[in-house]
């Protein structure tokens, strides 16, 4: 297992935002962390990064508890643009390679020509589809052991959106495991491994895609409707 969430529990204005999520994280899975806006995927997220600091609970990484060690294995995306305007595609490369040990700079070029990017593209005049794809691609380019994705596919277009699924399928491999928020289901129901369903802080039920095709007959979009 690659990391645990026991208990994790954050309040905010005296109300709890996620309430004693426990969820075990195995290698080379893709998890689809799935609920309406404001269930509290994203502050799951940041507690798993170790930017919130939770009330309750912890984060056992790699068999110990999370220490700031931690920190280079765990790659977090979050939903908002996080370069500057002026950068280009090729220096959000060599800033991630001075900020984040093993990063891999051949990947990361790889991956622009796959998702149809350019070295001199300027981050100002990339349209809202090509942001998501360099936020994926340039989190992706990390070597790391645990990649938090938020909201990966929201807003852009369905080619786009299949570069990314596709990235994030390349991507995975037994020494990692991917995590991915999001509330469009139908989007990610193909390539998911293990889908949580959460809901007002709690995790309503985990199950593997697998399982649930072969015994209960339903899609995962289905058992949605029927339990959020
Ligand atoms: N820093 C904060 N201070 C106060 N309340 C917060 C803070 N961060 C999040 N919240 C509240 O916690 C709840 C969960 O928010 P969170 O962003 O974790 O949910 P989410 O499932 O990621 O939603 P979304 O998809 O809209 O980002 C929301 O009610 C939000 O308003």
């Amino acid at each position: 297992m690659i990391a645990e969430s026991r208990n994790l529990t954050k309040v905010y204005r005296g109300k709890q935002v996620v309430s004693d999520v426990t969820l075990k994280l195995r290698g080379g899975n893709i998890y689809g962390l799935l609920g309406p806006n404001g269930c509290g995927k994203t502050t799951w997220m940041k507690m798993m990064t170790g930017f919130v600091k939770p009330a309750k609970g912890e984060v056992i990484f790699d068999g110990a508890p999370w220490t700031y060690r931690a920190k280079s294995e765990i790659a977090y995306m979050p939903t908002e643009a996080f370069f500057y305007d002026f950068m280009k595609v090729a220096s959000v490369g060599k800033y991630y390679k001075d900020f984040f040990e093993g990063f891999d700079e051949e990947k990361y070029e790889e991956l622009v020509r796959k998702v149809g990017l350019d070295m001199d593209m300027k981050v100002r005049d990339l349209s809202t589809g090509m942001m998501a794809k360099l936020k994926v691609i340039a989190t992706m380019s990390r070597k790391a052991m645990l990649y938090l994705l938020d909201e990966p596919l929201n807003g852009i277009d369905l080619k786009a959106r299949e570069e990314i699924v596709d990235v994030i399928l390349m991507t995975v491999s037994a020494k990692n495991v991917i995590v991915i928020s999001t509330h469009l289901i139908e989007e990610v129901e193909s390539f998911i491994d293990n889908a949580v369903f959460m809901k007002d802080g709690k995790i309503l039920r985990e199950f593997d895609t697998e399982t649930l095709r072969m015994q209960e007959g339903k899609s995962i979009a289905d058992l949605y409707r029927e339990l959020m």
